[in-house]
């Protein structure tokens, strides 16, 4: 049933997810009321609790491709799920206790799906011929596919809280990427009655949310993609820059120091990600480890500083959000509002300011959204819509067919 419009009694929720920079697990909870339009969020408490470095180290080993027994997968799994039910214990003091949580978990493997054309399968058979090997599951590899660590069952028994996961599942199983989730989010929370605005997330990897003006068919006018690499690169290249004695630029101060390389970045912009229309998703698989080598063996033939390869990083996240701008939305937005972690990234933010020269770009803390936990209350919300029987996802931005409910509920018991 769906009980928009009906009026729902304040919850508190906690949302946690660790995103692809894997940097720690952001937990927050919240208070919700409404159901869409009239959806009301109050952040009570907003924390990053780090991973104990070993696991970060063995997320980003297997993120990377090192291989896995069954054995250790499990154990990883339960390693995750255990640090994410602490956070969800921790952001709780001082607090009254919470009645759900949505755990995004740990993305470990991320796979769009195949466009059409894209298969063998459709390209010569019949439909007789499709059918059987459809009843075969000869079109799974077809769909996409992404992996969370951190199971919600997990979570459920450790917390007594029922708990929210594996929410990109559902979409993926009618043909979408299952990303990016948070767009749906984003319009109920950030739409305004005459600004259009665009939502950019500048995590490891950037998506973006296009929201009209709140008026007349808005809903189907909202547009969501991946918009590529956001730090990932970057704090890649600080990682092997400094001999892993850093993770990260402060504000983007090394790459600040140093000029971008323009007629590289022309070069890294001609990738085809970049010209894939959406819906697209992406992650770490693309733009990861073995891209970055490929930009420092290109950069080599300019004999670029340090700080001007960051500097030209920095420039390629920046042209190439602008680009997707520029290229795919119907019109221009007349706000740009950053969240994530580059959000705090000052150069990346005054770089992206002087390509977008006529339209603001702030943060939605501006608006009143807290930039740093925007994702984890998001999932909160999702878990919330989940259990009121509210669909999660929009088609636009993830390419489903159809809105569907999203996640696995796995409820608390008590002994
Ligand atoms: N003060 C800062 N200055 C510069 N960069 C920062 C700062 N704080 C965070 N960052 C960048 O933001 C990244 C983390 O962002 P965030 O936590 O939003 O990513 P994520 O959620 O892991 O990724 P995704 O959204 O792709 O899942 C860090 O790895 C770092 O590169
Ligand atoms: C598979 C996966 O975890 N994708 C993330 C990643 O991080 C940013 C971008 O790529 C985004 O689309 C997605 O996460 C956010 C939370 C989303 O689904 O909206």
């Amino acid at each position: 049933m769906h009980p928009v419009g009906q009026t729902t009694a304040p919850i508190r929720v906690i949302g946690l997810i660790s995103g692809t920079s894997v940097d720690g697990i952001d937990a927050a909870l919240i208070e919700i009321s409404g159901t869409e339009l009239d959806l009301k969020i109050e952040l009570l408490a907003g924390k990053t609790y780090s991973y104990p470095a070993e696991l970060k180290e063995k997320i980003l080993a297997v993120g990377a491709g090192e291989a896995i027994s069954m054995p250790e997968l499990a154990e990883l799994d339960d390693a995750i799920a255990c640090t994410f039910a602490q956070a969800a214990q921790n952001i709780q003091l001082n607090h009254q206790s919470a009645s759900l949580i949505g755990s995004h978990g740990q993305t470990v493997y991320h796979r769009p799906p195949k466009k059409a054309g894209e298969a063998e399968e459709h390209t010569s058979t019949t439909l007789s011929n499709q059918k059987s090997r459809k009843a075969e599951g000869k079109f799974s590899a077809d769909l996409g596919y992404s992996l969370q660590l951190g199971r919600g069952d997990l979570i459920a028994h450790l917390t007594g809280i029922t708990t929210v996961s594996n929410f990109r599942a559902a979409d993926i199983a009618v043909g979408g990427h299952g990303a990016p989730l948070v767009p749906r989010v984003d319009a109920f929370l950030l739409s305004h009655p005459q600004e259009g605005r665009c939502v950019q997330n500048l995590g490891g990897i950037g998506n973006v949310a296009y929201i009209p003006p709140r008026r007349d068919d808005w809903l189907v006018k909202i547009r969501g993609w991946d918009t590529g690499p956001a730090n990932s690169l970057l704090d890649l290249a600080v990682h092997h820059l400094t001999a892993g004695a850093k993770t990260y630029d402060e504000s983007g101060e090394w790459a600040a120091s140093g000029t971008p390389c323009n007629p590289l970045v022309e070069q890294w912009l001609s990738q085809d990600y970049f010209h894939l229309p959406p819906p697209k998703s992406t992650g770490r698989e693309l733009f990861g480890v073995a891209y970055l080598h490929q930009c420092l063996q290109d950069a080599k033939a300019y004999q670029l500083s340090p700080a001007d390869i960051l500097a030209t990083l920095t420039e390629l996240t920046v042209a190439s959000i602008a680009h997707s701008y520029q290229t795919f939305l119907p019109q221009m937005p007349q706000r740009v509002l950053l969240c994530g972690g580059g959000s705090r990234n000052l150069y990346l933010q005054q770089r992206l300011q002087l390509l977008l020269p006529s339209i603001p770009v702030l943060t939605t803390d501006e608006v009143g959204l807290n930039a740093d936990f925007k994702e984890a209350i998001a999932f909160a919300v999702l878990a919330y819509w989940r259990q009121l029987g509210l669909p999660g996802n929009l088609p636009a931005a993830t390419g489903a067919p159809q809105e569907m409910l999203l996640g696995e509920i796995h409820p608390s018991f008590v002994n």
